[in-house]
């Protein structure tokens, strides 16, 4: 007998959205991986979002436990799946780190005192100490009296140099052995383009490092290096996470 006559017509059509999940096989498929293209579940979706972060932190020896951690937290989408999925696989794999939310206020109106709303409320929602340094305590002067000053020509170059360095300051405060951030494998793929279109060889060859300033006073991390920006959104999407969602108001 013809066999696939026959499942042809006991099989309803394929219809969009009506689709098994690929992993588990029982469950709808409710999104299409942007990774490997796989129609899977939400269920699904989450324990291989979380465990590729997971591998990702075994295979590079990212942590030892009894580390203090800070994680730099803008309120943002991925600094906060960040705080959110390691507080969780620091539960379920027993890491025993000590886990913080840093974040660096650089004073911008209409903005950062926004986000870090944000990071209060992520504070008691994930059970995570929260630490503010400010640009005005650190440095005397906010990046609206900058603005004033200077105009906005370079104010983003000369606030992500302060940050930096208001974030190790931070970490010190804090103790901790690790910073960790949100950079994911987009912003990593931005960061090799304009290095190559700078012509800048030494820092092209840094950037793709998951670990850097070893030898400086803190090191840091990017636990999503590896993380599609895509996913980090529907992850953030689908487990309703609470985060901020506007651009810097002094971006050019
Ligand atoms: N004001 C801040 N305080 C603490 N950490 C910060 C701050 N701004 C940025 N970071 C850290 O640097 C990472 C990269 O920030 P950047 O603004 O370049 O990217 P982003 O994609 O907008 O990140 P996010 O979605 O977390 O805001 C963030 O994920 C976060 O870990």
């Amino acid at each position: 007998m013809d066999s696939s006559a026959t499942d042809g017509a006991r099989l309803p059509p394929p219809r969009a959205g009506s689709r098994l999940c690929v992993r588990c096989g029982e469950r709808k498929a409710a999104l299409k991986r942007p990774k490997t293209l796989e129609q899977i579940c939400r269920e699904c979706f989450y324990i291989i979002f979380e465990d590729e972060i997971h591998q990702t932190i075994v295979q590079n020896s990212l942590f030892k436990a009894g580390e203090r951690v800070a994680i730099g937290a803008s309120g943002g989408k991925d600094s906060t799946v960040l705080a959110y999925v390691l507080s969780e696989l620091n539960r379920q794999h027993n890491y025993g780190l000590d886990l913080f939310l840093l974040s660096v206020d650089e004073g911008i109106t209409g903005y950062r005192d926004d986000s870090l709303e944000t990071v209060k409320r992520n504070e008691i929602q994930y059970g995570l100490p929260l630490k503010i340094v400010s640009y005005k305590d650190l440095y005397g002067w906010t990046m609206d009296d900058i603005v004033k000053a200077i105009g906005l020509k370079n104010n983003c170059t000369f606030c992500g140099v302060f940050r930096r360095q208001a974030l190790d300051r931070g970490a010190a405060l804090l103790k901790a052995d690790k910073i960790v951030t949100g950079h994911n494998a987009d912003d990593i793929a931005e960061t090799v383009l304009l290095n190559i279109l700078r012509g800048d060889i030494a820092r092209l060859s840094r950037c793709t490092f998951i670990t850097t300033g070893e030898d400086g006073p803190i090191p840091r991390c990017k636990p999503f290096k590896y993380t599609y920006e895509k996913e980090i959104v529907m992850y953030a999407y689908f487990k309703k996470l609470d985060y901020f969602s506007t651009e810097s108001a002094l971006a050019q």
